[in-house]
């Protein structure tokens, strides 16, 4: 899977089935590969290939292929047969990027040996292959393993460990070092080996209809916020910052909305964040659109200030060239985002891996659809060791059988701190962005 070896040819056949209820039935239990929306989307199964790229290492690692480029090439040296021409159909990756270039987790693209998909009533099934070996089985559905369920607990940065920070970004704004910066917090945890994680991927599809629902290399969320789609030249992206939780009945919610919607703290925030996605597609995109005003975009859970970004692509970029440019965002890292990164590494505690980073797949054309991973936690991964507090024991044949009983579960949820912010409601804020997945893990 690296992207110094020439890729392998491989061969992509897609192939119209008859109307697929759940797709998520035919993910693996243990490594599902998902992307799905309101019941839509593709699920993977096996890898024949792809790309990873890191963990980062002080000697660097700049000889490796930025992804957007060995994508083109696995791309390029494809034979695809795909009659069916829908989003997600013929050959595709899944993708995680890490937030930070330094992290210590991996950035990988995962491309498997079967997806089923399905787009607006039409299912399919795409076959893929390294030439000159046997095509993949056709794929079957499995039954659901068991309910199971888990806590997640205080990591390495505790609510008042999380509100000193935020009094920390608020002096460096207020000093002038920057304009925003979002900091995150931990929740860690552990989750039975052998669960049917399935069962997770479904809840969140289930109380989140309209997110983006992921799983992919372990990261399990369901995000709201859109940080690029590519389909045939046409380019979307749904910008989320500023947020209020929900209020707790229909007076007191509709006044949330009005003032969520008049506030001029997370007005600002939000012109950050449309400003730095505007600037940076600016060069690839023709009549570029977004309204002047945010609207109020309602979660089961809060509400968020967002803005919906199109155009029209310009030049030949790939979602994966857009995502590049795009990332990190002002809604995830900050302004100045140079300055807003360095603050993040000063003052959070872990290494966020790839929360906060995007995640969604491409196509052989270059087409994908990128979210960014929020309302997420990452099941397993040497990240989730780290925040576990549970290193290898010396001798790990010796405590194999308890090691083995549970799998490590990191979660992170951020929020964009300026002059104005409160470390109180920022902390107030994280706690009603971990409820999709705290919830969904209960
Ligand atoms: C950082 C997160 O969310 C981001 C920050 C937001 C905010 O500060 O209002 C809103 C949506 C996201 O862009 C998170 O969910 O962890």
């Amino acid at each position: 899977m690296t992207s110094s070896h020439r890729p392998p040819r491989l061969v992509v056949e897609t192939r119209e089935i008859a109307h697929v209820d759940d797709l998520l039935a035919f993910a693996s239990a243990d490594a599902p590969l998902a992307w799905l929306r309101r019941g839509d989307g593709i699920v993977g199964i096996g890898t024949v290939g792809g790309y990873e790229r890191g963990p980062h290492t002080d000697a660097g690692d700049s000889n490796d292929a930025v992804p957007a480029d060995a994508w083109r090439a696995i791309a390029a040296a494809a034979v695809i047969d795909d009659p069916v021409g829908l989003p997600g159909s013929g050959l595709v990756a899944f993708g995680t990027l890490v937030f930070d270039e330094r992290s210590d987790e991996a950035s990988r693209l995962v491309v498997p040996q079967v997806v089923v998909g399905r787009h607006r009533g039409r299912s399919w099934v795409t076959r893929i292959h390294a030439s000159g070996a046997a095509a993949p089985e056709l794929p079957e559905r499995s039954a659901y393993g068991p309910y199971w369920s888990a806590t997640l607990g205080p990591g390495t940065l505790d609510p008042a460990g999380y509100q000193a920070a935020v009094r920390r970004a608020v002096d460096a704004i207020v000093a002038g070092d920057l304009e925003k910066v979002v900091l995150a917090r931990d929740l860690v945890g552990t989750i039975p080996a052998g669960a049917d994680l399935r069962r997770l991927v479904r809840a969140l599809a289930d109380d989140y209809p309209d997110t983006w629902t992921f799983a992919v290399d372990g990261l399990i969320g369901a995000s709201p916020e859109t940080l690029i789609t590519a389909s045939r030249g046409v380019v979307t992206a749904r910008v989320l910052a500023g947020t209020i939780p929900r209020g707790t009945d229909a007076h007191d919610d509709a006044g949330a909305s009005t003032s969520l919607a008049h506030s001029a703290k997370d007005l600002e925030e939000h012109r950050y964040a449309v400003q730095s996605v505007l600037d940076t597609l600016g060069p690839h995109v023709r009549h570029l659109r977004a309204d002047p005003e945010p609207f109020t975009l309602k979660l089961p859970n809060l509400w968020h200030l967002a803005t919906d970004v199109a155009g029209d692509l310009a030049d030949h970029a790939s979602s994966l060239d857009l995502v590049a440019a795009l990332h990190p965002t002002a809604a995830v890292a900050g302004t100045p985002r140079d300055a807003a990164l360095e603050l993040i590494r000063r003052l959070e505690p872990f290494d966020r891996g790839r929360y906060a980073g995007p995640v969604g797949w491409v196509d052989g054309h270059g087409n994908g659809e990128w979210a960014i991973a929020l309302r997420c936690a990452q099941i397993g991964g040497a990240g989730a060791h780290v925040h576990a507090g549970r290193e290898e024991p010396a001798d790990a044949n010796e405590h194999r059988g308890a090691a083995s009983a549970t799998i490590p579960v990191v979660a992170h949820a951020g929020a964009g701190i300026v002059a104005r912010s409160d470390p109180e409601t920022e902390l107030l804020e994280t706690r009603v962005k971990f409820r999709p997945i705290v919830d969904a893990l209960a």
